[in-house]
């Protein structure tokens, strides 16, 4: 099993490439339109030939309507939707059977209690992303730069699969990695300038330092390849 590596809020060709040629799994565009990553299904769609296998393209989405899926979903034609609202079980399930689309349902966590969240979703969202809760006086469920408190993941069963998010950058992952064992990473304003633009040396600078933790063995699950 390989560590998934998603880097989101893309808007450029030059950010595309720059994760795309590092290896990224995952690449995110955001349609949330208080974003100041935010793209328009239109935008997406030019965007989306650059995504090439094997990196998967993830839509995040915040509390859509079934039109504005439905769009994405022929228009875009993402690999994954992700979900960062409060979409229930319910309406994750069915945004899942309406797009025959697999859904990353995204859970804020503040506190251990707020990770019982996930067994609501078991069985119905193909992945979890857990992420932190947005900071006050923020319009952004996701994309703050702030993380959590990574030792509240000591709860989980090793079984547990989730997608780990919230200010992760080039200086901490080697210490995330450390505390928790996730099957995947997301950043956003780590490899960012300034909010809403992606700097290709961060990009590149975030990558050297996953290479570097993982030739320490920093953390890795034994599962993982360390390649
Ligand atoms: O990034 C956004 O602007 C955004 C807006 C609305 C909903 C979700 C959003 N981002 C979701 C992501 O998956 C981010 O990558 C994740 O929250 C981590 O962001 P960051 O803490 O900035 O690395």
């Amino acid at each position: 099993m390989t560590l998934d590596i998603k880097i989101c809020g893309l808007k450029t060709p030059e950010a595309i490439h720059a994760a795309v040629s590092r290896g990224a799994s995952h690449v995110g565009f955001i349609h949330f339109d208080k974003s100041p990553r935010h793209l328009s299904v239109a935008q997406m769609a030019a965007l989306r030939p650059l995504v090439a296998a094997p990196a998967k393209l993830v839509v995040v989405t915040v509390d859509l309507d079934d039109e504005t899926i439905e769009a994405i979903a022929d228009w875009v034609r993402p690999d994954m939707i992700q979900l960062h609202g409060h979409e229930t079980p319910g309406r994750v399930a069915e945004i899942r059977a309406a797009t025959g689309i697999p859904v990353m349902k995204a859970l804020s966590i503040g506190s251990a209690g707020d990770l019982q969240g996930i067994d609501a979703y078991r069985g119905i969202a193909d992945r979890i992303l857990l992420d932190a809760q947005r900071p006050k006086g923020s319009v952004l469920p996701g994309g703050n730069g702030v993380a959590f408190d990574w030792d509240l993941l000591a709860v989980l069963d090793a079984g547990d699969e989730y997608m780990l998010s919230g200010g992760l950058d080039a200086g901490n992952i080697a210490a995330a990695l450390a505390r928790a064992k996730p099957s995947g990473l997301d950043v956003s304003s780590g490899v960012e300038s300034a909010p809403g633009i992606k700097d290709t040396g961060l990009i590149h600078g975030f990558f050297d330092a996953l290479d570097k933790a993982r030739l320490n063995g920093a953390g890795l699950h034994p599962e993982w390849s360390a390649t």
